[in-house]
């Protein structure tokens, strides 16, 4: 028995990661959870899968799921995170928690010897170095919940590393993928959030539309596969149909195929390396797929995505000053106080002015984070 700490839990992996264990109750328990402001929904999570420690984002919803729930401890916060990540009723921590809040947790939990679930992006993005190299001393699993770097893990199941030419990392091209750059001006939030293939948090969605969630997913293969970010290249897939592919020396490339459904790689990383039934999904059907598309991506079209490979190239801080800047103008987006294309806009301005440090550690790390989320907020006023 898996006993699991789910922190996001009322979010788009996190529900979905209920959906799993709830659907392999032989296999997996939810030893802890976290959810953020959700608390109708968490509450009807904790009634059904008995968690013995919750936690939340703010104290008032925490004290009063206390009320609600007198025989489980409930906490609040960043220190709630922490503490639900590293619990040590826990096994396996999956993050599903969204930005780059995940990372102490994320880190909290490789030095307490959980294997973990790694859907939040952001923590790799932000501090990939401090959180592979922690996973490396502590002999912690950092197994990929993002489909293609599940589709990557799976591809390279049973071969040699060093036999590895190349990693080609599918992309759907996002709900804005038939317009032009000047078509983009006037795009609203409702289009932005209508992604064609896949259901997924806010977020994520609007990254997907700016590209900017293929430069993170880049950035996370550098890390989770020690791939040169020349031997990590992006195709557009219309269809979301091959997950990602990897070319080897002898040019075979093996490719991950399926239905577009979540919770296959999250059921996967959860149970490899053993598969178990997934019940209620669609099996690929290739006569109804008829034709798969691929294509060339424009960086010029997508900018975001030529900014993470230069973030990415250029390394140290400036990885954490990419993502701090897309998660604030991100976020100013979906409240309607900037444009669509103003998001690239914030985020090419915040790289501009920052030079990297090299090798940061955590705390240098966190500064930048912070200070560049605030150095954008006051550019948008
Ligand atoms: N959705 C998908 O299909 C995929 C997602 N990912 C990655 O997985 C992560 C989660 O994505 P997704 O599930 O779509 O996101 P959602 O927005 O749907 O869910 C995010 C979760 O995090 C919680 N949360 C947000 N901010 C905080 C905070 N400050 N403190 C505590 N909890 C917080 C939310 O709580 P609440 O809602 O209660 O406020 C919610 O439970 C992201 O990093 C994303 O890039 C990767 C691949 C695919
Ligand atoms: C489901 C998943 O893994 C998302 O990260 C997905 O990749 C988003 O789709 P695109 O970014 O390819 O539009
Ligand atoms: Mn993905």
């Amino acid at each position: 028995m898996k006993k699991i700490s789910l922190l996001g839990s009322t979010g788009s992996i996190g529900t979905q990661t209920l959906d799993v264990i709830k659907s392999h109750p032989e296999e997996f328990s939810l030893a802890a959870m976290t959810a953020g402001k959700n608390i109708t929904l968490a509450a009807e999570q904790i009634a059904l899968f008995k968690p013995s420690l919750v936690s939340v984002e703010r104290k008032e919803d925490a004290e009063r799921l206390q009320k609600e729930f007198p025989n489980i401890r409930v906490l609040f916060g960043r220190d709630g995170l922490i503490e639900a990540a590293s619990y040590k009723e826990a096994d396996f921590l999956m993050n599903a928690v969204m930005g780059s809040v995940g990372l102490e947790p994320t880190l909290a939990a490789i030095e307490a010897g959980k294997d973990i679930g790694i859907a939040n992006k952001e923590t790799l993005v932000t501090a990939g170095h401090i959180v592979t190299q922690a996973a490396k001393k502590h002999e912690a699993l950092l197994l990929p919940v993002d489909s293609e770097h599940s589709a990557i893990y799976q591809c390279l199941l049973g071969n040699r590393r060093e036999d590895v030419d190349r990693l080609i990392i599918t992309a759907s091209g996002g709900s804005f993928r038939d317009l032009n750059r000047d078509q983009l001006q006037n795009v609203t939030k409702e289009d932005a959030l209508n992604h064609p293939n896949w259901s997924m948090g806010a977020k994520i969605t609007i990254d997907s539309a700016t590209m900017m969630n293929k430069g993170f997913e880049v950035i996370e293969a550098h890390w989770l596969f020690d791939m040169a970010y020349d031997d990590i290249e992006v195709v557009i897939h219309r269809e979301s149909i091959v997950h990602s592919l990897v070319e080897y020396k002898d040019k075979s490339v093996i490719a991950h195929l399926g239905s577009p459904d979540m919770r296959v790689p999250i059921q996967f990383a959860l149970s490899q390396p053993k598969r178990l039934e997934l019940k209620d999904t669609n099996r690929l059907n290739l006569w109804e797929a008829g034709a798969l598309h691929f294509s060339k991506p424009d960086f010029d079209r997508y900018r975001c995505l030529q900014y993470a490979y230069d973030a990415g190239k250029t390394g140290g801080t400036m990885t954490a000053v990419l993502n701090a800047a897309n998660e604030i103008a991100v976020a100013e987006f979906l409240a309607g106080r900037i444009s669509f294309v103003a998001i690239e806009e914030y985020i090419e301005k915040a790289m501009h002015r920052h030079s990297s440090q090299r090798a940061p550690d955590l705390q240098t790390i966190l500064e930048v984070d912070k200070e560049t989320r605030e150095y954008v907020a006051s550019l948008i006023g």
